[in-house]
């Protein structure tokens, strides 16, 4: 193995535990999303008084606002394992099979983006989920026959950006749903200054605030801003980021005054310019701006429709005059 290779690796291992601290261990340290950590308090102090396994949980929402982390949070408040997978990675239903035989009672199974499963795997964990039972089939032509397989009682945690692509008979046994929302500016400002004290990183208070601001409600961003802006800081040799460096730092990263990012803007100026601002059809957006479908869906478009930068109407997406003011570009009308 050659000296780079090791000190690649390394670094990537450092990478790996700084993303770990960065993760909130317990519920009382995971911020925001209330009345996630309100529900789920309830139901697993529940579940450890009957000595039963929680419920499965589904949690949908934007990628980045901490899904996975809350997985292993729930986990680690039942004191039980969590193993750890996701839809694209179980590409047979022996796979699956193989996961579920393996856990414990009381475990926790954890499939990330899981309205990407293959149908046949899918159906697997019907029976699975809902009586704690696989039918399998064993042995191969005159010797094939089918077991029946008792399972022990585990918690399915499934995560998805795309709920509506779940079908019915999958969510539907789901007994806790959650859709985490998009971050306050207070909570983010409260993630900010405990990764920067995760990275031993001083911070001005106002610096904090604006990185939170721009951050597009989500913690993954605020993170991987921090990261950028912590650069710049140490590059100038300041001891604390300060709110200067800061807004130049976005300014450099093209984040503009409300948090969106380039793609942000691409998807908004080409409605615009290309479209006389909609409504158009997803489509034919993804085409034109060389994002896939599934991107804009779960990515983009949600926090542009929350924030009124568009609006769907039955023809498809619409963008309104909170865009054309944030593009610098003149409305319908106003041209001549
Ligand atoms: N409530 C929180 N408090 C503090 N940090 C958080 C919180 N939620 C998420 N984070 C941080 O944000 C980052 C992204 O979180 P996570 O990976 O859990 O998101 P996700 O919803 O699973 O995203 P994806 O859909 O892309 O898988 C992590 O580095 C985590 O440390
Ligand atoms: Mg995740």
């Amino acid at each position: 193995m050659t000296e780079e290779h090791l000190t690649s690796q390394e670094a990537a291992r450092g990478e790996q535990e700084m993303e770990l601290s960065l993760r909130p261990q317990r519920l009382s340290q995971y911020i925001g999303q209330g009345h996630v950590k309100k529900d789920m308090e309830v139901y697993i102090q529940a579940a450890r008084q009957r000595d039963e396994a929680l419920d499965h949980v589904l949690l949908y929402g934007p990628p980045g606002l901490g899904k996975t982390t809350l997985a292993f949070v729930i986990a680690n408040e039942l004191s039980v394992s969590l193993k750890s997978t996701s839809g694209p990675a179980i590409e047979r239903a022996g796979d699956l099979v193989a996961l579920l035989t393996d856990l414990e009672p009381g475990d926790v199974l954890f499939i990330d983006e899981i309205h990407r499963l293959a149908k046949p795997v899918e159906e697997v964990l019907y029976s699975a989920m809902e009586d704690f039972y696989i039918d399998i089939v064993v042995g191969e032509g005159q010797t094939t026959h089918a077991v029946h397989l008792p399972l022990p009682p585990f918690t399915l945690i499934g995560a998805t950006t795309l709920a509506g692509q779940l079908s019915a008979p999958l969510r539907d046994r789901f007994g806790i749903v959650e859709h985490m929302q998009y971050y306050q500016v207070s909570d983010l400002e409260k993630i900010v200054l405990r990764s920067s004290e995760v990275f031993h990183t001083k911070i001005s208070p106002q610096a904090a605030v604006e990185l939170a601001r721009r951050s597009r409600g989500t913690p993954r961003v605020a993170n991987r801003l921090l990261k950028r802006v912590r650069d710049f800081a140490e590059v100038k040799g300041e001891k604390e980021i300060s709110l200067e460096t800061t807004t130049q730092a976005l300014k450099q990263l093209q984040v503009d005054s409300a948090g969106l990012d380039q793609t942000d803007r691409k998807l908004l100026r080409t409605m615009i310019l290309s479209y006389g601002g909609g409504p158009v059809g997803i489509r034919t957006l993804a085409s034109n701006i060389g994002e896939d479908r599934e991107t804009i869906e779960s990515l983009y478009e949600p926090y542009l429709l929350q924030n009124g930068f568009i609006v769907m109407t039955p023809r498809g997406r619409v963008v309104t005059q909170k865009a054309y003011q944030q593009l610098n570009l003149p409305l319908p009308g106003d041209e001549a």
